[in-house]
């Protein structure tokens, strides 16, 4: 299973929590949020890291240029849209970008809007689950209700976000089988300073339930 740790801005922290086993790393390219960094600062982090790890960046309703600019200068291999990007704007970016993972997030309120999940799987490699908050887009700690996974089963991978934490990912995982799974806020002291006592407290527990 693929884990991912976002929001990750030091190098010393996306080098010891890819050693612990994370298959991808995030890095907040929106500015409003507390994690964010910027392109020189994502470099410094890539220019650490085994090349086998995926280097995801977050962008929310960024343009198609400042995201290429961003992944061509750091050293990025994928993006994830977090903000209300469409279907055409997915499509426009994987034919700027075709060896880029495009990961779609979706904020779920309801059961309906995993419905809709389906339809971005034409233009996207990758699907990713979080939580609706009503004021931030995302890193905000809030959990999904899991029940309404039991039967998602896009044509594509997905993610499950939100929420999770060291402590409660073992619940989760006994609900639902995503393809990956996404921790942010769970595994953290303070926004952008990842907590590794729990980063390496969540691989216990995953290693544990194999
Ligand atoms: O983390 C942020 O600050 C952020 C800002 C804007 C868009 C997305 C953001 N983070 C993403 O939110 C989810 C869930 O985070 P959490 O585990 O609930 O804290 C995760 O995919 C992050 O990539």
């Amino acid at each position: 299973m693929r884990v991912k740790i976002c929001g990750i801005t030091q190098p010393q922290q996306g080098k010891a929590i890819a050693s612990l086993g994370a298959t991808a790393l995030g890095f907040i390219c929106v500015p409003t949020s507390p994690r964010y960094i910027n392109v020189e600062q994502i470099r410094a982090v890539v220019e650490q890291l085994p090349e086998e790890i995926d280097k995801i960046g977050v962008f929310a309703n960024a343009t198609a240029s400042e995201i290429t600019q961003t992944v061509v200068n750091s050293g990025l291999t994928g993006v994830q849209l977090h903000g209300d990007e469409s279907l055409e704007f997915c499509q426009q970016l994987r034919q700027l970008l075709p060896d880029v993972e495009i990961i779609k997030a979706l904020r779920i309120r309801s059961f309906e809007d995993t419905e809709k999940a389906e339809t971005y799987t034409s233009n996207a490699d990758t699907l990713l689950v979080d939580a609706y908050h009503p004021q931030q887009l995302g890193g905000t700690g809030t959990t999904l209700d899991w029940r309404m996974f039991s039967q998602f089963s896009p044509s594509c991978p997905w993610f499950l976000a939100g929420g999770l934490t060291p402590e409660n990912i073992i619940e989760a995982l006994t609900q639902i089988t995503p393809s990956g799974i996404d921790l942010s806020s769970g595994v953290e002291r303070a926004p952008g300073d990842k907590n590794l006592d729990k980063v390496a407290k969540l691989f216990e527990k995953l290693r544990s339930k194999c």
